[in-house]
């Protein structure tokens, strides 16, 4: 019985990463320091492993992300170890696409493989990533993103390519695993969580081919996770040494291997750890689950963490704030390892008294129950989940409403959230800046983001979410059922890093949450100002959430006390209220078949949060999805005005509305806002004369990608002033403004 986890964090314990990379984009940290520093977090990672588990990946760190890495160890990108280079790729101006990796709120950058005359581009070993950190580190299992998982995550090929596209690397992927195996690697951990994916038939024979080379080069662990492997017993004859299933997300893998077993010449590590959420693992359960596992395989089992563990924070240790049944019932990062080591001890009759006491602990309170809101959720009925009005009689109200004219513009909700504001927030957090000095200084800022938006000539305005660390962290501030982490960061692209929330209890709003600063912001002009609000859903995908109770009561509870809010700013004269559901796409499960009933509950919850009069116009934003194969259930959503990523990936976007007539109003992102550069007023225009072929020009909003908060003002003023020049050459385009009725 041997212990392996994979994933730990690379932030490290005081986001050191982020602070190292960010400062030598500053020019505040040499190369030299650079390197260095993340060798000693590394070193850190490092130490982790050793004090808990028996095995572990060596060459998990990553400048920014490993998908990248992988793109230019395979020769994809031109590469010549420079820094400048690898950053360039990354958040440059040619920078690669950014999107979701798989159902989390980790980002990863888009690989784009491109048929050269019907030929896979040249392949080759460029960088030896993994033989360079298990030279440095000679002691772990190397690590590598594996083939299929590379081209299936990657674009830019016609799916018939595919096959010819994974064939082309095969020899790559030999060479680097005889390198590894010549080093003196004992075995290689190969990363496939793409094959919990749907994966058509063909590509199982693809995968059969592949790994039937491949396992010939060098002793392989595969892991899949987030889901279980729907064809698991066609690779049960495959030279492979070992696979790593997730046995805690989708009951697929544990209904496969009562089935069919697990071949005794292969090593099953049972993922059974949880690295998505933080509840504190059932131990006795747990053990259990091997023992059955034991009972139906006859094969070596392991034991690891499901999912890498970079989901989760480094160490709840860090949380002394949070309250005490609260932080004695969860596991973070380092809490996962030290379950690993506590379960094998159970497993190997070692004494188990702290096992014990760890399991006092794995039941939700009772005090976090409120039964008023349990049953609001249990009376709603068909009537609370759509607005009065159909879209057509509330688009004639709202245009009386608000007047606005042809291609009106407007942004996603944030201005940039610069080091002063973030310091001020920090030190009133800490009880260092008085309140009234804190809030007068987000009230300036609000003035001074009115007047600005006023002075450009933009349609709808915003308050800039100025007040906001974070659009999740914000609204679980201010809902009881929730709490907030001090030190709880986890990475969602790059260096940018956010804290889930922890949703442990049901959802009570105590007050009004946005109010004061939208009211306070619309006393400053007659144009509209937006509400803004953060959907059920994403607020929930992107907290940790209790799982005592199924996932869409959750979101129902979350969807009412937004709906109370929503019915608050209309109450205070707020015409246009924006309920942002970025994770909508994301939260979506990875099997089809899953979809329905995902898509159901998860369209319920916008309705509900979102069911306003219909003289107010609701708006809901999403970013970095695949939007084609959710065209139908975002139609579901009954929204007034939608707005959606559609620069980075070049218009690719659109095309899911060229497929599907969107009966309603679109904004397609014209300002890419993950890039420093400054559009062009005729690359934006360019966006909205490609939508204007698949939606009548007066459904169309001129507005950027996503939230601003990341942006420096010196960029986000000009992008602005040549978005509205933009707007306003396409009215001179397309027509006269569209009447008020
Ligand atoms: C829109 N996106 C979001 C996603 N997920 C979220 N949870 N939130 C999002 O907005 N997913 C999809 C996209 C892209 N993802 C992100 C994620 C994160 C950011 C981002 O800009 N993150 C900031 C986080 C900054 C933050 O919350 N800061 C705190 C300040 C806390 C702090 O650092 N304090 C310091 C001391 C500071 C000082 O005194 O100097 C400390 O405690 O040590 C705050 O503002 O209150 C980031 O910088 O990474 C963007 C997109
Ligand atoms: N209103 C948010 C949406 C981000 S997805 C913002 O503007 O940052
Ligand atoms: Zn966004």
């Amino acid at each position: 019985m041997q212990t392996y986890a994979y994933g730990y964090p690379r932030l490290g314990r005081k986001r050191e990463y982020k602070t190292l990379i960010e400062g030598f984009w500053q020019g505040k940290v040499s190369e030299a320091e650079l390197t260095a520093g993340l060798e000693a977090l590394e070193e850190e990672r490092l130490a982790a492993y050793r004090r808990f588990v028996d095995r572990f990946p060596i060459g998990e760190m990553s400048l920014y992300d490993p998908m990248l890495d992988t793109a230019l160890m395979l020769g994809l990108y031109p590469n010549g170890g420079r820094l400048e280079d690898y950053f360039a790729l990354a958040r440059g101006e040619g920078a690669l696409e950014l999107t979701k990796w798989f159902n989390t709120n980790y980002h990863y950058l888009v690989p784009e493989i491109r048929m050269e005359a019907g030929t896979p581009p040249p392949f080759r070993l460029a960088w030896n990533k993994p033989l360079e950190a298990f030279r440095k580190h000679p002691e772990g299992l190397p690590y590598v993103i594996g083939p299929y998982t590379f081209v299936r995550l990657s674009k830019g090929y016609p799916p018939e390519a595919f096959g010819e596209i994974l064939r082309a690397l095969l020899p790559v992927y030999g060479e680097l695993l005889r390198s590894l195996r010549a080093a003196g690697a004992e075995a290689i951990h190969v990363d496939e969580p793409a094959w919990a994916l749907d994966v058509p038939p063909e590509h199982v024979a693809l995968i059969r081919e592949a790994y039937t080379a491949l396992g010939q080069e060098a002793a392989l662990l595969v892991f899949t996770y987030y889901e279980a492997v729907d064809f698991l017993p066609a690779l049960y004859d495959l030279p492979l040494r070992g696979i790593g299933l997730d046995l805690l997300h989708g009951p697929g893998n544990w209904e496969a291997l009562r089935r069919a077993g697990f071949p005794s010449d292969k090593i099953l590590i049972a993922g059974l750890v949880d690295g998505r959420n933080i509840w504190k693992t059932d131990l006795s359960k747990a053990a259990a689950q091997v023992e059955d596992l034991r009972r139906h395989t006859g094969a070596e089992i392991w034991i690891s963490n499901a999912g890498p563990l970079y989901h989760l924070p480094v160490t709840a240790e860090a949380e002394a704030k949070l309250d005490l049944a609260l932080r004695e019932r969860i596991a973070f990062a380092t809490e996962r390892l030290k379950e690993l080591r506590l379960l094998k001890a159970l497993l190997t009759g070692e004494p188990d008294e702290e096992a014990r006491r760890w399991n006092t602990y794995i039941h939700p309170v009772d005090h976090w129950r409120h039964p008023e809101v349990q049953e609001r959720v249990r009376r709603l009925g068909p009537a609370d989940f759509s607005r009065e009005a159909p879209y057509e009689e509330r688009n004639r109200r709202q245009r009386a409403r608000l007047n606005l004219p042809l291609f009106p513009t407007t942004t996603i909700g944030s201005f940039p959230q610069t080091e002063d504001l973030r310091r001020a927030r920090t030190a009133f957090r800490a009880g260092k800046l008085p309140a009234e000095e804190y809030e007068a200084l987000i009230r300036e800022r609000i003035r001074y983001v009115i007047r600005l938006q006023e002075e450009l000539g933009l349609d709808v305005l915003v308050h800039g979410e100025f007040e906001r660390s974070d659009m999740v962290e914000f609204f679980a501030e201010r809902l009881e059922g929730f709490a907030i982490t001090q030190h709880g960061w986890i990475l969602s692209y790059g260096t940018r890093v956010y804290r889930p929330p922890i949703l442990y209890g049901d959802v009570r709003r105590p007050a009004p949450m946005t109010l004061r600063e939208i009211t306070y912001a619309q006393s400053l002009t007659e144009k509209p100002v937006k509400g803004m609000l953060t959907g059920p859903v994403t607020m929930l995908a992107w907290s940790y959430i209790r799982e005592d109770i199924p996932v869409h009561e959750v979101a129902f509870q979350l969807a009412l006390a937004i709906q109370d809010e929503v019915r608050d700013l209309e109450a205070a004269g707020i015409r246009v209220i924006q309920i942002d559901e970025p994770a909508f796409r994301e939260r979506a499960p990875l099997k089809r078949r899953d979809w329905p009933a995902y898509f159901d509950w998860a369209v319920k919850a916008f309705r509900l949060a979102s069911r306003a009069r219909p003289e107010t116009q609701i708006h809901t934003h999403m970013c970095y999805s695949e939007f084609n194969e959710i065209i139908e259930s975002i139609d579901a959503l009954d929204a007034d005005v939608i707005s959606i990523e559609a620069t980075r990936s070049r218009g690719e976007v659109i095309q899911a509305f060229e497929r599907h007539r969107y009966p309603r109003q679109i904004g397609p992102g014209v300002y890419d806002v993950h890039s420093p550069a400054i559009p062009t007023p005729e690359s934006m225009e360019a966006i909205i004369e490609r939508a204007i072929r698949v939606i009548p020009s007066e459904r169309i909003w001129v507005n950027p990608d996503c939230g601003l908060k990341t942006r420096r003002w010196e960029e986000v003023i000009p992008s602005l002033r040549h978005m509205v020049a933009a707007a306003r050459r396409l009215r001179e385009r397309h027509g006269a403004p569209v009447p008020a009725s």
